[in-house]
């Protein structure tokens, strides 16, 4: 299958201003490669790196060195030199990243919130609102909710809708960060389902997921990551 996502040596480090400037490896030498209908999670102990990667894939980190090559239309975009606009491209087409907590936009009604990735390609605002809300009704958020603004909904129910968000607009490569920290065993099984729905779609996925059942069931394989040679 085709390589959606691929990294080559990439490294980050953090500089700790606080501690007189001192650098501190997070990440060096990392390789990985993601195909279209693969999911990639990675495993290894707490402070290891996993959401530096996870960040760092989708340009929100700065690389120091080496290179993260995404396919967009047809193309390999390096991630880790592009221009900021050339990464909001990306972003909004390509890959979609859901993180652990919403951002909730004050006073945006939730089926807003999720149908807002479809609207903003030009879809049909009644086709883009009813597609959210079979995803809401999917994920248990009832109908009385869906005109309510998510910031005062449960943990639970905002990472519903920030799932939801995030697989409306079904991007052909996907970051998981913690899909289902916050959710019942029901809703789990729903989320679990929805990550092989897009698998089987050619999605390319890369996760962060501590839970070992919703790992199993959703890796085809692990990314073992180990402390960062060049650490202090
Ligand atoms: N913005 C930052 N500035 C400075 N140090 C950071 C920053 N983000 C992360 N770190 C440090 O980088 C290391 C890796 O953190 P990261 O959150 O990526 O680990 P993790 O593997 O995701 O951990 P966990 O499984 O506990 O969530 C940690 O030592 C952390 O303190």
């Amino acid at each position: 299958m085709t390589v959606m996502l691929r990294t080559q040596g990439l490294a980050k480090s953090f500089t700790l201003h606080l501690q007189g400037g001192l650098r501190m490896a997070v990440l060096s030498g990392i390789d990985l490669a993601v195909r279209a209908g693969e999911c990639v999670v990675f495993a290894g102990p707490s402070g290891v790196g996993k959401t530096t990667l996870l960040r760092s894939l989708y340009g929100n980190y700065r690389a120091d060195a080496g290179a993260i090559l995404v396919r967009h239309r047809g193309a390999l975009v390096d991630i880790a030199a592009a221009a900021p606009r050339t990464i909001l491209d990306v972003r909004h087409e390509t890959l979609g990243y859901v993180s652990q907590f919403l951002r909730v936009v004050p006073r945006v009604a939730a089926l807003d919130v999720v149908a807002e990735p479809l609207l903003g390609r030009g879809v049909a605002p009644a086709v883009a609102h009813a597609r959210a809300r079979d995803l809401l009704l999917a994920l248990a958020i009832p109908p009385r909710l869906h005109a309510i603004p998510p910031a005062t909904f449960s943990g639970g129910e905002q990472q519903r809708v920030n799932l939801a968000r995030g697989f409306i607009a079904a991007h052909p490569i996907l970051l998981l960060d913690e899909p289902t920290a916050s959710l019942d065993a029901d809703n789990r099984a729903v989320v679990i389902r929805m990550v092989r729905e897009a698998l089987a779609r050619g999605t390319a996925i890369v996760a962060i997921c501590h839970d070992p059942e919703v790992r199993d069931a959703i890796a085809n394989r692990l990314f073992v990551m180990t402390p960062c040679q060049d650490a202090a």
